[in-house]
């Protein structure tokens, strides 16, 4: 095939993986995952303004996570956002639901030289802004076959991010997680010696324009564990938000997190991915 007839055929591809990921916006669940029921709501009335009222402010230490500059943003990162849910009384456009009201800016799937597909915006995003939630189909982390082969695995490890337990790996394992769905009923002693996400979002068969950001060791955008219909932290939203004003056209990423060494390919042997995000402080692998 011609050059130009390839770039051709990358263009018709781009534009419909674009067209295609504006409008998937929530992910799937797997039939044998079941989520939680909603969670009671606040009582607020049309947007939430006052956090003393509010019980999901509450639940966020007693402030709103989100300024509203912008159509909101988050102040700063944290352990896990309560977003207000299904049973909360106020209305799509409150402050609160930051994260839950889609694609604000033009985003595009591109193809690097050495990357594969990567993902920039049009649009200068300010920092705090959520630019896209990892949607994909919810399943039980042992229920994935060849999960080192499969590019577009998101581990649910809040409780990691949480209690700062190192890097994020990607390995299955049979796991046994505390009953309890609430955050602070879990005991931190199980949690230090035996907690490994149970779930992930497996992005391969089914996702949106999430999948295609790649890695950096000095990224733009960050992670963020959000709850919103349901408080079970082991199947939180994940939602990649600018941790800079990211400016137009520059290449979208976050930090995977994986731990070196952690990967196990299909022959037993360690997976060692070489890291191309070409940044001074590259950590030179991705696992
Ligand atoms: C979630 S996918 C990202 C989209 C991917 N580039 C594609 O073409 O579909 C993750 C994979 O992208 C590649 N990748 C992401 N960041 C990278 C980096 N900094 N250096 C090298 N490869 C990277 C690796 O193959 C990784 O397993």
């Amino acid at each position: 095939m011609s050059i130009s007839a390839l770039s051709a055929k990358l263009i018709v591809h781009a534009l419909y993986l674009e067209i295609s990921f504006k409008y998937i916006k929530s992910i799937q669940v797997a039939k044998n995952v079941s989520v939680p029921p909603d969670a009671p709501g606040c009582n607020c009335k049309g947007e939430c303004t006052n956090p003393r009222s509010c019980s999901c402010a509450q639940l966020n230490g007693g402030d709103f996570p989100y300024v509203s500059q912008d159509g909101g943003r988050l102040f700063e990162a944290k352990d896990v956002v309560f977003e207000c849910g299904p049973k909360c009384g106020c209305g799509p456009q409150c402050v609160n639901r930051t994260s839950q009201q889609g694609l604000k800016y033009h985003l595009e799937v591109y193809c690097t030289k050495d990357k594969g597909w990567a993902v920039r915006s049009w649009d200068f995003i300010p920092s705090g802004a959520p630019v896209c939630e990892y949607v994909g189909v919810l399943r039980k982390n042992d229920e994935l076959e060849d999960i080192s082969e499969n590019d577009y695995i998101f581990e649910i490890d809040c409780w990691h991010t949480m209690k700062g337990m190192g890097g994020r790996e990607r390995r299955l394992r049979d796991v046994s997680i505390p009953a309890s769905n609430r955050v602070n009923e879990v005991d931190e002693k199980t949690l230090e010696s035996e907690y490994e996400p149970e779930f992930c979002i497996d992005a391969s068969s089914f996702g949106n324009v999430a999948r295609f950001i790649n890695h950096s060791c000095d990224p733009n955008l960050f992670v963020q564990c959000i709850l919103s219909s349901h408080h079970d932290v082991r199947l939180a939203r994940i939602v990649l938000f600018a941790a800079d004003n990211i400016p137009p056209m520059q290449e979208l990423t976050y930090d995977y997190n994986y731990a070196i060494d952690s990967v196990i390919g299909p022959d037993g042997k360690t997976k060692q991915v070489p890291c191309f995000c070409g940044t001074a402080d590259c950590r030179k692998r991705l696992y």
